[in-house]
């Protein structure tokens, strides 16, 4: 697991997106046991209005083809440590591993993660924690109203 993976790659794209539509800048990516992209998506709390809709969860509702099934197994990439709600997603929805952008920024529980059976792997990249950094410096209002004094 690294920053070649195709998961992260994207995750990290969609992150960006976030960032230029002055969204909160996390992203995410499933990719099935076989390889397969399964979903992709971003936090959209702000340009939508929402309060649920974060990158790991956006990612799991982006494409109704996919059968719940194939997440079993799955693997999770996110720019931001899963905080409890996403947590809950992931573990609902049987992945195997989350591969985790920034720790940095945010930390959630993690052991929850991993209690449940799931790996947890930290890559704390420079381009992912520096999403984050690009947000608070511009708009730090939107980050400690939603995620910074959690
Ligand atoms: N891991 C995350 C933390 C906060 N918001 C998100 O969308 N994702």
């Amino acid at each position: 697991m690294s920053t070649h993976d195709k998961g992260y790659q994207i995750a990290l794209e969609e992150g960006k997106k976030g960032l230029a539509e002055g969204g909160i800048p996390v992203g995410a990516c499933i990719v099935g046991s076989d390889g397969k992209i399964l979903g992709r998506g971003r936090n959209t709390e702000i340009q939508n209005g929402s309060r649920i809709v974060h990158g790991e969860t956006a990612a799991f509702d982006s494409d109704h083809s996919v059968p719940q099934s194939a997440y079993q197994g799955a693997t999770l990439y996110t720019t931001m440590s899963c905080c409890p709600m996403c947590t809950g997603a992931a573990i609902w929805f049987g992945v195997k591993r989350v591969v985790v952008g920034d720790r940095v920024n945010y930390r959630g529980p993690q052991e929850t993660l991993e209690q449940a059976g799931i790996e947890v792997i930290v890559l704390d990249t420079e381009e992912c924690i520096d999403l984050t950094k690009q947000l608070i410096e511009k708009s730090p209002e939107k980050w400690y109203g939603l995620i910074g004094d959690k």
